[in-house]
């Protein structure tokens, strides 16, 4: 059964490993299908499409991106699971990119100049564009005629100040080499930071806020008036928090002594660094919270370890935030960790009394429509607020594509 709809907007969020996929109407209202195609390249690769109120899985492999973009199209248009006749009813792509370091402030419409400047950001982020990249042309080849949009994770941490997004390093790195803080899951932070606002009545550009968006990777991001002003992810995609499979904060030094010490070659530690470390490297079981959680519940004192190490640096990143914002109106969890753990979310606010910080048990157990989670003598806000990257980028590709519409008629 194939459903009544319009022109569909089409957004593909090509990760390292995955493909992720939404087809909305083009009033943004409704989302008639979602797809998550995961371990690309990996054993055990899967398919998963929901439409129609159900969900479809195929287990199958998927080798590379391209497979993955076909996959997803042939979902798409399946007589069965498909929700469009043709691919020609799409009107409109989004895209996400992780990298657009300082040559994209914001949201661009795609063409190869676009794209050139695009590839210049490979070497930036090498686990993430290229696939970024695979998503974009696989779609213009498909669709050389429908206006297509990329939205940069970087592009909302452009309004860093120059005190908090330069490295204390020669100065020439910086203006010759573009050697500098850029952060990340700044399609996430954009979202949460207004959606947070209205949920909590007030205007963005008042609010002094921390974003703690923890999922697979993880970000935490000062905001003031709506502006990021500082945030975990740096230079590449990895510092900050511990996250499922990367190590977060370490000190530099330790690079040199695995390498002249332990004769570990500068490819092994980059792949421990970014794959083996995180949640899976301490607690040695997993990268998903939920195994981890489970296993430290049956006595696992790596689990636990891992747990403990989690939320302490979370914490302190909140804590040296809210010291940069010279104070704090809201504390915002988000992402598949902030939004479905509220055992952690615990366990990071369990020391935070300080900033006027209290938590409701009860309602952290379950965030009602408003997302507090603080009680509400609590001086400062604590919520849950689900983010909507997909959304977002669909927001961005209709405005976009619409002021290029007009531009031309
Ligand atoms: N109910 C849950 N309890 C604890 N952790 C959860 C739960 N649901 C999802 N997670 C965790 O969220 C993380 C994935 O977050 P997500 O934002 O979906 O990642 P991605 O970056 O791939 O979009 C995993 O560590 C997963 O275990
Ligand atoms: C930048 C980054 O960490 O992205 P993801 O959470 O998709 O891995
Ligand atoms: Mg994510």
């Amino acid at each position: 059964m194939l459903a009544e709809c319009s022109p569909v907007i089409l957004v593909i969020n090509c990760g390292s490993s995955t493909l992720k996929y939404q087809l909305y109407t083009t009033d943004l209202k409704v989302v008639t299908a979602k797809g998550l195609i995961s371990k690309i390249g990996e054993d055990g690769s899967r398919v998963e499409h929901a439409a129609h109120g159900s969900k479809h899985v195929r287990v199958m492999p998927v080798p590379d991106h391209h497979t993955a973009f076909t996959a997803m199209i042939d979902r798409l248009i399946d007589p069965e699971v498909g929700v469009i006749k043709d691919i020609s009813e799409v009107t409109a792509v989004g895209h996400r990119a992780v990298h657009g370091a300082d040559t994209f402030v914001k949201s661009s419409v795609i063409n190869d100049e676009v794209i050139a400047k695009l590839e210049e950001c490979v070497p930036l982020a090498p686990l993430h564009n290229p696939p970024n990249l695979v998503g974009i042309v696989e779609a213009r080849k498909l669709l050389p005629d429908v206006p297509q949009v990329v939205v940069f994770d970087t592009a909302f941490h452009q309004t860093m100040p120059e005190y908090a997004h330069v490295y204390a390093l020669p100065y020439e790195l910086y203006s010759e080499h573009r050697i500098r803080r850029y952060g990340f899951h700044g399609t996430s932070c954009r979202f949460v930071n207004q959606r947070a606002a209205d949920m909590l009545g007030r205007p963005v550009d008042e609010l002094k806020m921390v974003i703690c968006h923890l999922g697979n990777g993880v970000t935490i991001d000062a905001i003031e008036n709506g502006r990021s002003v500082d945030t975990s992810i740096g230079f590449a995609t990895f510092s900050g928090v511990m996250m499922g499979t990367r190590s977060g904060d370490v000190d530099p030094g330790l690079i040199f002594y695995l390498n002249k010490q332990l004769g570990m070659s500068l490819g092994d530690i980059e792949a421990m660094l970014y794959k083996r470390s995180g949640l899976l490297g301490v607690s040695g079981i997993s990268n998903d919270m939920r195994e981890v959680e489970e296993r430290a519940e049956g006595g696992c004192e790596r689990c636990e370890l891992a747990l403990e190490m989690f939320a302490y640096m979370t914490r302190k990143y909140i804590g040296s935030y809210a010291a940069a914002l010279g104070g704090l109106d809201a504390l915002v969890f988000t992402a598949g960790i902030g939004e479905n753990s509220p055992s952690m979310r615990a366990r990071i606010c369990e020391k935070l009394g300080f900033l006027g910080i209290a938590i409701d048990s009860d309602a952290n157990e379950a965030p009602g429509d408003d997302g507090r989670i603080s009680t509400r003598a609590s001086r400062t806000a604590a919520m849950v607020v689900p983010t909507d990257e997909e959304k977002m980028i669909a927001i961005d590709t209709l405005r976009l594509t619409e002021k290029a519409r007009a531009a031309a008629a």
